[in-house]
């Protein structure tokens, strides 16, 4: 094969993420050339509202999907952060290249890190996750939404005067954007999203070539901790539309995952830990889900996690 097509979104950080793994490609497949396919998504058109509101995950990750079913692309990159726990029929995440550090990240224009805010501040995030664990901690703070790109967010948080925001350090690292980090949030304190921080590589099922050339690409340890926390997300139903946070480190053949299922506004979290053996991942992920869904976790679905439906473009 001489040429790759990679589908991907506009926005600066996927265009990054997408030369990234251009770049990967070609430095493992000297020769290959690989051109992008851009497009716009759901997610970039409704910018206004909610994440929550409009639907969740899927939104930036549908169009594309569909560009690879047609053919008009031979692999997609996306934020695996983004990416619905249910992959369409004849499409796989044929690799996950090694995880950039998949921390929060808060960005205070004032300088402030989460402990100094005053009493009351301002905090803005799109993410039901995010609020709901920033209100846990700190039932005071008051939740501003943002939406948009990386920048935009950046921007709207110094134009509304808020005291800081929440992001994902590795879009703010990828774009170079890390200076605006005052503090990053241990995950003892912001557990991340399932797949934050890692990058996903998808491909039609049946191409068993692209396969190839993106097996290369592969890191094993990623896999793991990866097939653990969507093990867990697939077992809670859960999208952009309840807060849910899960994350698997992995070290000396053992997996360990953490995952949280809160109301949005923080008034109710159910955590909890699980650990085996790096081969059970899928089934630490899944008797994680048991095990909150049991504790709590059902209830708090079944009050906020339902869907809203996707407003027509
Ligand atoms: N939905 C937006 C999104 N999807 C992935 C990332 C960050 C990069 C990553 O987690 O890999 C972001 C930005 C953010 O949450 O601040």
């Amino acid at each position: 094969m001489k040429a790759v097509r990679i589908a991907t979104r506009q926005s600066p950080l996927a265009l990054w993420q997408a030369r990234h793994v251009a770049s990967l490609l070609s430095q493992v497949h000297p020769g290959l050339e690989c051109t992008l396919v851009e497009m716009t998504t759901a997610g970039d058109r409704f910018l206004s509202a909610p994440l929550s509101t409009v639907g969740g995950k899927g939104l930036f990750v549908k169009e594309i999907e569909q560009s690879l079913l047609d053919g008009r692309a031979d692999l997609a990159v996306h934020s695996l952060k983004d990416m619905t726990s249910v992959l369409p029929a004849g499409l796989l995440l044929a690799a996950v290249p090694k995880r950039e550090d998949p921390r929060d990240a808060f960005c205070s224009p004032e300088g402030l890190s989460l402990e100094l805010l005053p009493k009351g501040a301002r905090v803005g995030t799109s993410s039901l996750r995010r609020s709901c664990i920033l209100r846990s901690r700190r039932p005071d703070l008051e939740i501003i939404s943002l939406r948009g790109n990386v920048q935009t967010r950046l921007a709207r948080t110094r134009e509304l005067g808020l005291h800081g925001a929440v992001l994902a350090f590795a879009g703010l690292k990828r774009l170079g954007l890390e200076t605006e980090i005052t503090e990053v949030l241990p995950t003892s304190i912001s557990l991340p999203a399932v797949g934050q921080g890692v990058l996903a590589i998808q491909c039609r099922t049946e191409d068993a070539v692209v396969r190839g050339l993106l097996a290369a690409l592969e890191d094993d340890t990623t896999r793991v901790a990866v097939t653990a926390e969507r093990a867990y997300m697939a077992r809670l139903e859960g999208g952009c539309t309840v807060p849910l946070a899960g994350h698997a480190t992995v070290e000396g053949g053992t997996v360990r995952l953490r995952g949280l299922v809160g109301r949005p506004d923080g008034s109710k979290v159910v955590e909890g830990e699980r650990s085996g053996p790096v081969e059970t991942a899928l089934a630490v992920g899944e008797a994680l889900a048991e095990e909150l869904l049991s504790r709590g976790a059902a209830e708090i679905l079944r009050d906020f996690g339902r869907a809203s439906p996707v407003p027509e473009s």
